[in-house]
């Protein structure tokens, strides 16, 4: 099938502000890309001794798993359950350094593990502050700053075994965030995302990258100018899968579009709101796909040109 031969687009880092308007593109079409070039935040040994503290924190027995409960909604730990039986899922709700110390109490983390966490998270949000300040620019938008914004990680263990080649790892979704960072694994592929035909392509592994997508959260501050990605994960070999997203979530307050994206002709889209509302929201009404975003429609006959 061509589109298996389709790929997502690549964002050097180092090469601003040469591409500003790619990034920005990219965000219109797309909703995610490989960025690359970014070690000297997020290096390469960091990424690697991040993954095997993920790995051990998989390892730890499942009632000291559990102590990591929920935040806000959905940001705890979920063992593999009904809808998604290959997949096991540890989130990370981060508003503020104590909230690591008081999970890796929990956790009896040991002094490495707190650290690296902690140092990962760091360089995380180092990045999350570049890519989107570059969106930002991108968009002619001034004093942007989401330095405040609590994000979350969720770390993912896939339970991919000879049976389960063929189904399904992740459930169709997108994600609720403003912005997203995935170290994806660097050896087993199965993450796919939607293109603009509405085809799955597969987001093959590529060790020392990186893959951004735009959520829920990104389509709604950007007044529908950026576009939200679909995705899944696919089990397509018998191999343990570990992949860590690290979410910026949104403003404490309410998700607004910054002044210079409404005007007469790109009349507010959404009615402002507060994103654990909106949380709740998805996981009341299990809209995971992007649709509960379109309940906040202010006026839903209204959608820009490169939305899906
Ligand atoms: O494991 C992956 O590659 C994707 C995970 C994901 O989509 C998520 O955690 O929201
Ligand atoms: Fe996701």
């Amino acid at each position: 099938m061509a589109s298996n031969f389709c790929t997502i687009p690549v964002i050097d880092l180092q090469d601003f502000p040469a591409q500003s308007s790619k990034l920005v593109h990219v965000c219109q079409e797309w909703g995610c890309f490989r960025l690359v070039n970014h070690q000297n935040i997020l290096s390469d040994s960091l990424m690697s001794e991040m993954k095997s503290v993920v790995k051990s924190l998989f390892d730890l027995p499942p009632e000291i798993k559990l102590r990591n409960t929920d935040v806000i909604a959905g940001s705890g730990y979920m063992a593999p359950s009904q809808i998604n039986p290959l997949y096991e899922t540890f989130g990370l709700y981060i508003s503020s350094q104590q909230d690591v110390d008081v999970l890796c109490s929990r956790l009896n983390s040991s002094p490495y593990q707190r650290e690296t966490l902690i140092k990962y998270a760091k360089a995380v949000h180092e990045l999350f502050v570049e890519i989107s300040g570059k969106l930002a620019d991108g968009l002619g938008i001034s004093g942007f700053t989401m330095e405040e914004w609590p994000f979350e990680f969720r770390i993912n263990k896939y339970h991919f075994a000879e049976e389960t080649v063929g189904s399904s790892g992740v459930q169709i979704h997108t994600d609720s965030s403003f912005l997203t960072i995935l170290q994806d694994d660097e050896v087993v592929g199965g993450l796919e995302v939607m293109d603009m035909s509405g085809a799955f392509i597969p987001v093959d592994p590529w060790p020392s990258t990186l893959v951004v997508n735009l959520g829920d959260v990104g389509r709604a501050w950007s007044n529908g100018r950026l576009c939200t990605v679909t995705h899944r994960v696919q089990c397509k070999e018998a191999s343990l899968r570990y992949s860590i997203a690290s979410f910026l979530l949104g403003p404490k307050g309410t998700v607004e579009p910054p002044e210079e994206l409404v005007d007469a002709t790109h009349p507010r889209l959404f009615s402002p709101f507060n994103f654990e509302d909106y949380r709740k929201l998805r996981y009341s009404t299990k809209l995971r796909a992007g649709e509960a975003l379109d309940l906040l429609l202010i006026d839903s006959s209204k959608n820009y040109p490169g939305e899906k």
